[in-house]
């Protein structure tokens, strides 16, 4: 097949003549029956490598080597040149010159190490109560050009690396590998659909059979929650159509359709609705503010919601660009048009009789982002009070999902709106509850990164198995050198000082956590409790319990 030459336009290319001079010039366009590009010069000159200023160059060239007839084609001339495919690759990993290059060649030569399998359509979706998974997405257009390294690798099997660059006291960079597991960890390549097929899709069939299921997208700004909820974007618009929640309601209607659920005689409802700043807006309704009130029998309603009656996809497509068009935004560093709020669209299945007796429901749930204060480009009282508002609501939730997990007797719903307008999906054995973590794959946003994989790590464990899997190679690694060297403290040291760190990461996220939440009120209590507590006798008790384990075994 012909190469497409037309890419070449706008290029960059050098141009070496007979008479050894090198010309940087751009495409200015290509002739594809002759295979010749037409080429114009750039500023730069260079005259057998030292570089010279461009008239002097251009005149000395001009009188020294220049035939008369060319003096005048200097500004222009014709050449063939290699499509970029064609050129031949210089180095191991041959790529334009990168910042942290060195970083880039380890990831490069880790990832080379690994059997990568990612998730296919073809894969066996296992039913979960909880189920919890990650989305990577590519690297954008503005980190592209920005060079960024991509420090996130799936090798499959629900196994997610994030690669952090370090650095040793001498300066010496190294990757700090971390490793995660989920249920599913989609990568880049993953479309919408394939991550429906394993989330939401298994939800839908559940809310005929009385669940009551949820599904939120989690993640920093800019991560990719709306365009998998809502649907991808071309430019600024949005393809409704392939987000997660139209497919929801494709299949709702499907199963509706299907003479297994005949007998059911239910009707699909949806609303549409907003959290911002604690207070619910009806989408559907010119964002009518609504009262979350709970009854005698501590079912909680939203007063006033519209419900509406749907019978087809394409009206749920409509009322989801409605929804959509009028949500709270705002600026972040990551995202110009940023979700400020948690939108719920509910799909709820009502029985055909008088009392529309409520069968099954599905919340799906585009959550505001995960940033700080510090990531909001406005930094006024308003929009801190809105970050920690959206950071108290998600780690009410996150609390929530962990006693759900756990079978706990006490859901911790009235932490705040969020968690209290979904009250039913974290109750009882009906309840089902997916959670996509979405992440950004650039070696900048690693710390937020790091931040979403802990979040959707503890929805899964409890606290006592809260350490992740590095945390327990560090000490792992700190207690078999004491054991080689007959406790040699010097030996273990490097380890124990790790394993330290990352400890002391795990607490710092911790205590963020409910910095953010309960604001700098309960801040003072934390300092107290940490006070009390001697971080390095906790640290010592903790490598002393792995060591009695490693002993035992
Ligand atoms: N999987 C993906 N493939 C291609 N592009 C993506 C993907 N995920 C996100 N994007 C793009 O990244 C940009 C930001 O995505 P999106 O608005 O969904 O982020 P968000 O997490 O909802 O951010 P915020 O919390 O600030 O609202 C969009 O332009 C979107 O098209």
């Amino acid at each position: 097949m012909e190469p497409d030459l037309s890419r070449l336009i706008g290029l960059s290319v050098q141009i070496s003549r007979s008479d050894g001079r090198v010309h940087s010039a751009t495409v200015k366009s290509v002739n594809t029956v002759e295979a010749t590009a037409m080429v114009e010069w750039q500023e730069k000159n260079t005259c057998r490598g030292k570089e010279v200023s461009k008239s002097t160059h251009i005149r000395d060239v001009c009188r020294k080597s220049v035939a008369p007839q060319e003096k005048n084609k200097n500004k222009r001339l014709s050449c063939v040149i290699k499509p970029p495919e064609m050129q031949p690759k210089k180095g191991k990993f041959a790529e334009t010159y990168r910042p942290n290059q060195k970083i880039y060649d380890m990831i490069q030569e880790f990832r080379e190490s690994l059997e990568i399998t990612p998730v296919s359509s073809t894969d066996q979706i296992e039913p979960h109560k909880i189920c919890v998974c990650v989305r990577k997405r590519p690297l954008n257009k503005q980190e592209i050009i920005r060079k960024e390294i991509d420090v996130v690798t799936i090798p499959g099997n629900g196994a997610l690396l994030v690669h952090e660059p370090k650095q040793k006291v001498d300066l010496t960079k190294y990757l700090d590998n971390q490793i995660f597991h989920f249920d599913y960890s989609f990568d880049e390549t993953a479309t919408n659909g394939l991550v429906y097929n394993f989330t939401a899709k298994p939800l839908v069939q559940s809310i005929f059979e009385g669940c009551m299921a949820t599904c939120f997208a989690y993640g920093q700004t800019g991560s990719g929650k709306t365009h998998t909820m809502g649907g991808d974007f071309t430019g600024k618009q949005q393809n409704s159509a392939k987000g997660i929640y139209a497919l929801a309601a494709q299949d709702v209607f499907t199963h509706l359709n299907h003479r297994k659920y005949a007998k059911l005689d239910v009707s699909a409802y949806v609303s549409f609705f907003e959290i911002y700043n604690g207070k619910v807006f009806d989408l559907l309704n010119n964002k009518a503010k609504l009262r979350v009130l709970e009854d005698d029998r501590q079912q909680v309603q939203v007063v006033g919601l519209e419900e509406v009656c749907v019978t087809t996809t394409e009206e749920v497509i409509r009322m989801i660009q409605t929804g959509s068009a009028c949500r709270t935004s705002g600026q972040t560093s990551a995202n110009a048009n940023s979700s400020r709020s948690h939108a719920v669209l509910q799909i709820v299945l009502r029985r055909n009789d008088r009392a529309t007796t409520l069968h099954g429901k599905f919340s799906l749930v585009d959550l505001a982002g995960n940033e700080r204060g510090t990531d909001v480009c406005s930094n006024d009282r308003s929009t801190l009070v809105e970050t920690a508002e959206i950071n108290r609501s998600l780690l009410a939730l996150k609390e929530c999902i962990r006693s759900l997990g756990k079978n706990s007797e006490h859901i911790p719903f009235r932490m705040s709106t969020l968690t209290k307008v979904l009250r039913d999906s974290f109750i009882g054995e009906k309840s089902r509850t997916c959670m996509i973590a979405m992440v950004s794959p650039g070696m900048a946003s690693c710390e937020y990164t790091m931040n979403t994989l802990r979040y959707a790590d503890r929805c899964i464990l409890s606290f006592h198995v809260l350490t992740p899997f590095s945390l327990s190679q560090r000490a792992e690694e700190f207690v078999t050198a004491m054991e080689k060297t007959s406790y040699n403290l010097e030996a273990g040291l490097p380890h124990l000082l790790e394993y330290s760190q990352n400890l002391l990461g795990l607490y710092r996220s911790l205590i963020l956590d409910f910095v953010y939440a309960f604001e700098f009120s309960l801040l003072f209590v934390f300092i107290s409790l940490i006070h009390s507590t001697d971080m390095v006798l906790a640290l010592k008790s903790a490598v002393d319990q792995e060591r009695q384990i490693r002993l035992k075994h």
